[in-house]
């Protein structure tokens, strides 16, 4: 089975290529980079016009299985992830029952393999059933493919709890993810406190209860020697912790997602329960300082922290309304179209924070289009422009805060180990 994929425009971070050229693939391996490529292919894609990248990977997702189905499943996170031009994707295991042994890594991996139209890398609970309170089996849990571990969602506590879980992670080789929101600090906030959550008369979290956990976790990671990951970073404060921590050696890196890069509290003003978020949306000094983090390798990664509630849960009161926004669909639009258009990224960052720096942050195969590499390969076209229909969304979550926008830029066409998943916004799952 050969696939080619002619015309377009190759970006490839990993090995700094940026250029005009076919790109053949053979098996589900990458065959050949040159221009033109004459042999024929039992399948032709034009990618004129088009961006051609390493396969997407969206470190940080929420598939909602087991236990949560009416939010989202495998199936369906997955279709949403191809249709948003995400190869890959590593799930959050804030389930019910949580991801915390052996056997629900496996059973996660199983239903990926049956059901998924995107690889699914499976993200272990660092503490058992998420309750902060003992470590979960950590190690079982490695040997079944768990790529990392988290009990994103809730921040463990107890410091002496995560010192352990760091040391453990550290002896495993898997990085440890932290959701940090100091439960203190945050009790009963909705959104980020300050004069907009004032005139809204709705209750803040201080930007402290990020930072303070930030703090101490790099602290203790680097006294663990474990490799930690700040997932959604969302403070000029917390980005020059990163900063400092980097600078000095430390094995520390961070993500931001679309929704901080693009929006402020002020998004809550017609209280939007989409833009209800944790860590809350902060001020434009925020998103700045993110943007420039990112732009500068401080922050490393953008994840989408796709979390999909449904409908009727998401339209109780805004104090009673879960915490999430999906962001599969929005994620490459976002990042790669306007971040690049408004001068933030370069067309090579802009990649690099989407393809080879999240493969890097969780050590996962893929992010590179080397010859020989297996073919997860995402299409961009940068001038496409769609406005966000949350009812067109193929996520069961329609709790988009970029409901309305008119985005310029959007994947064509997405593959999965040679394997053509999407192709001009249309899912081939094989069910017609
Ligand atoms: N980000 C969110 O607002 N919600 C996430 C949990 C999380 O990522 O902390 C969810 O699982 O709904
Ligand atoms: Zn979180
Ligand atoms: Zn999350």
């Amino acid at each position: 089975m050969r696939l080619l994929i002619r015309g377009g425009r190759v970006i490839d971070p990993a090995s700094g290529i940026d250029d005009e050229l076919d790109v053949l693939v053979e098996d589900g391996r990458i065959r050949r980079l040159a221009a033109p490529i004459r042999e024929g292919a039992d399948q032709v894609v034009e990618a004129r016009g088009a961006w051609v990248i390493p396969g997407a990977i969206d470190i940080h997702v929420h598939l909602r299985e087991p236990g949560q189905e009416h939010k989202e499943r495998i199936e369906t996170g997955t279709r949403a992830a191809a249709a948003g031009g995400i190869t890959a994707v590593a799930c959050m295991p804030n389930t019910n029952p949580a991801v915390d042994t052996a056997a629900i890594v496996s059973h996660v991996q199983a239903i990926a393999r049956a059901r998924g139209l995107v690889r699914v890398h499976v993200i272990g609970a660092l503490t058992k059933g998420r309750q902060g309170q003992e470590l979960a089996e950590m190690g079982e849990m490695a040997e079944a493919g768990a790529v990392a571990f988290s009990d994103d969602g809730d921040t463990v506590m107890d410091a002496a709890l995560m010192r352990s879980a760091l040391l453990y992670a550290a002896q495993l080789g898997r990085p440890v993810v932290v959701h940090c929101v100091d439960a203190s600090l945050a009790r009963g906030g909705v959104m980020r406190e300050g004069p907009v959550a004032t005139r809204l008369g709705l209750p803040g979290i201080p930007p402290e209860a990020e930072s303070v956990i930030v703090a101490r976790d790099i602290a203790l990671a680097r006294a663990a020697g474990a490799r930690l990951h700040v997932a959604h970073v969302s403070t000029a404060q917390s980005v020059r912790l990163v900063a400092e921590a980097k600078a000095s050696g430390a094995a520390v890196t961070a993500e931001v997602t679309p929704h901080h890069l693009f929006l402020t509290d002020e998004a809550l003003t017609g209280y939007d329960s989409s833009a209800k978020v944790n860590p809350p949306l902060g001020t434009e000094e925020d998103r700045q300082a993110l943007r420039r983090a990112l732009a500068e390798g401080i922050v490393d990664v953008v994840a989408s922290d796709h979390a999909p509630h449904a409908p009727e849960e998401k339209e109780a009161e805004l104090d009673q309304a879960p915490f999430g926004a999906v962001g599969l669909e929005t994620m490459l639009a976002l990042v790669l179209g306007h971040l690049v258009r408004e001068g933030v990224l370069t067309p090579m960052r802009a990649v690099a924070t989407v393809t080879s720096g999240p493969a890097a942050v969780l050590g996962l195969p893929g992010g590179r289009l080397a010859e020989g590499a297996v073919a997860d390969v995402t299409l961009f076209d940068p001038a496409a422009r769609w406005e966000v229909d949350p009812a067109r969304l193929h996520s069961i979550g329609k709790n988009t805060p970029f409901a309305g926008w008119r985005l310029e830029g959007r994947p064509v066409a997405t593959v999965v180990g040679g394997r053509v998943v999407m192709l001009e916004g249309e899912l081939l799952d094989g069910r017609g």
